[in-house]
């Protein structure tokens, strides 16, 4: 079976200010535990050797709960680690990552509202495309709008798995889920949490929608 095939669930994205202060691995790991299948790594920062200590050890809990590590913006570091990647519009060549990381790496696109910017990422590789930003984001409060109209539309286009992104909680996410998205990325409704186990909990509700459908 192709990867791709089961890419479905929750799509846990980090965020350097909610994970600060010793919070990255156990939330983390929270969600992991909670059913998370993929784990996007997404820190603007530009210390290098943090980010490098940091993705080593979040690809080694990916790898223990089964689940997929991505790299948000950087091919270099997603090379070094063998991990997936993300890239934004602005991001550099989606076919030069797929050069550089191979066939089998996961390698996700943001195409925010737009069908032609996904067509132009499934011919250069990508592995699935992500849509939004659907709601009001605590995260990216300025990224492009779209609607869940949009995802229904992607799905009898596109055969590569859906994200949908931007503002998704625990109420909107059904919706979402239902119009198309078969992964579910979401940063503020998972991660502003007081506990790990507050984390855990909505990791498991989220990735308990998917069984419904
Ligand atoms: C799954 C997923 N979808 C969209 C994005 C946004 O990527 P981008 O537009 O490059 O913005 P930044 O995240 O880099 O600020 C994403 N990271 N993940
Ligand atoms: C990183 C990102 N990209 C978006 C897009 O629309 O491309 S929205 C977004 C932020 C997602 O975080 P939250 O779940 O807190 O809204
Ligand atoms: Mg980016």
């Amino acid at each position: 079976m192709k990867v791709t095939s089961r890419l479905r669930g929750l799509y846990a994205i980090t965020d350097s200010r909610l994970l600060a202060e010793g919070r990255l691995l156990p939330y983390v790991e929270a969600a992991l535990d909670g059913g998370a299948r993929l784990l996007q790594y997404r820190d603007k920062s530009d210390n290098d050797a943090r980010r490098l200590r940091e993705a080593e050890a979040l690809q080694q809990l990916c790898e223990r709960y089964g689940a997929h590590l991505i790299i948000n913006d950087d091919a270099e570091l997603a090379a070094r680690l063998g991990a997936g990647l993300h890239l934004g519009q602005e991001d550099g060549s989606l076919s030069a990552a797929r050069a550089l990381l191979g066939r089998k790496a996961i390698i996700g696109a943001t195409c925010h509202a737009r069908l032609d910017l996904a067509e132009q990422a499934v011919s250069e590789g990508a592995s699935y495309i992500a849509f939004g930003r659907f709601f009001d984001s605590n995260t990216k409060p300025g990224a492009p709008s779209a609607t869940p109209e949009l995802l229904e539309q992607a799905r009898q286009r596109f055969e590569v798995p859906i994200t949908a992104i931007g503002g998704v909680t625990l109420e909107t996410a059904p919706e979402l889920i239902a119009r198309g998205a078969s992964l579910i990325a979401v940063i503020h409704a998972l991660f502003s949490a007081e506990s790990p186990r507050e984390v855990e909990r909505r990791a498991r509700a989220f990735s308990d929608l998917f069984a419904a459908h």
